[in-house]
């Protein structure tokens, strides 16, 4: 049977990294991604911003909404204090399964909870079901149209205090128009973009932070 892009790169990851430390997972999902095939991870220039506004956020309590191949939960969970929570959120249940094992072979696995289903039916039950109070992180990178009704959601459910930080990839390529519309001016958010480049290409991309005023 054949193998997935997804497959090839955690195929990549097992033959060539160092089970037990997420930089190497990382460095050679960036190597593979850079020389053989393209995918969309977060990359290494994107990446170091996300690194930034984690370690300054500091946070107790995570939410990726986007899982894929589980690279930016790798950069993520690799910067977060022991017993911090950190729930990511899949559908697409191949994706799923590679990141769960990139995951484990990054050794960081007791602090990501991969959690499979659609954003819209997982988020309202982050409260009762999981346990959350708030939270203080969440990175949006699963798909351009979701971004303002989760973000919405997250409102509802009050999941957000004064202070959590909800930071979001592709605000230029593919674009997330109406989510920057939205975050910009509803009031509720102070906002920073961050200028980068598409993953493993010249071509221009940025991140948003909405800081929740509370
Ligand atoms: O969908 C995405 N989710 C999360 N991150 C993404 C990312 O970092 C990059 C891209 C992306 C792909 C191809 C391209 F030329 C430019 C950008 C996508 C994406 C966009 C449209 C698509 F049709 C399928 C993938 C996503
Ligand atoms: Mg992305």
């Amino acid at each position: 049977m054949n193998q997935t892009k997804e497959q090839r790169v955690l195929q990549y990851v097992l033959d060539n990294a160092m089970r037990g430390d997420p930089q190497s997972v990382i460095d050679n999902i960036d190597r593979y991604c850079h020389e053989k095939e393209w995918a969309m991870n977060v990359g290494d220039q994107k990446g170091l911003i996300l690194d930034n506004i984690v370690k300054e956020t500091n946070p107790s309590v995570c939410l990726e909404l986007g899982t894929y191949c589980g690279y930016s939960a790798v950069r993520i969970a690799r910067l977060l204090k022991p017993g911090t929570r950190f729930f990511t959120v899949e559908f697409n249940p191949e994706f799923a399964a590679v990141a769960k094992q990139m995951i484990e072979f990054a050794g960081v696995d007791d602090k990501v909870q991969i959690l499979e289903g659609n954003t819209q039916d997982i988020i309202p039950q982050l409260k009762k079901k999981y346990e959350v109070d708030t939270l203080d992180f969440v990175f949006v990178d699963h798909w351009k149209d979701k971004y303002t009704p989760d973000t919405k959601l997250l409102e509802k459910c009050n999941l957000l205090r004064k202070g959590s930080v909800i930071l979001a990839d592709n605000v230029i390529v593919p674009g997330a128009p109406d989510f920057l519309e939205y975050v910009r001016t509803c009031g509720l958010y102070d906002c920073t973009n961050y200028p980068s480049f598409l993953e493993y290409m010249n071509e221009k991309d940025a991140l948003e932070k909405a800081v929740f005023r509370g």
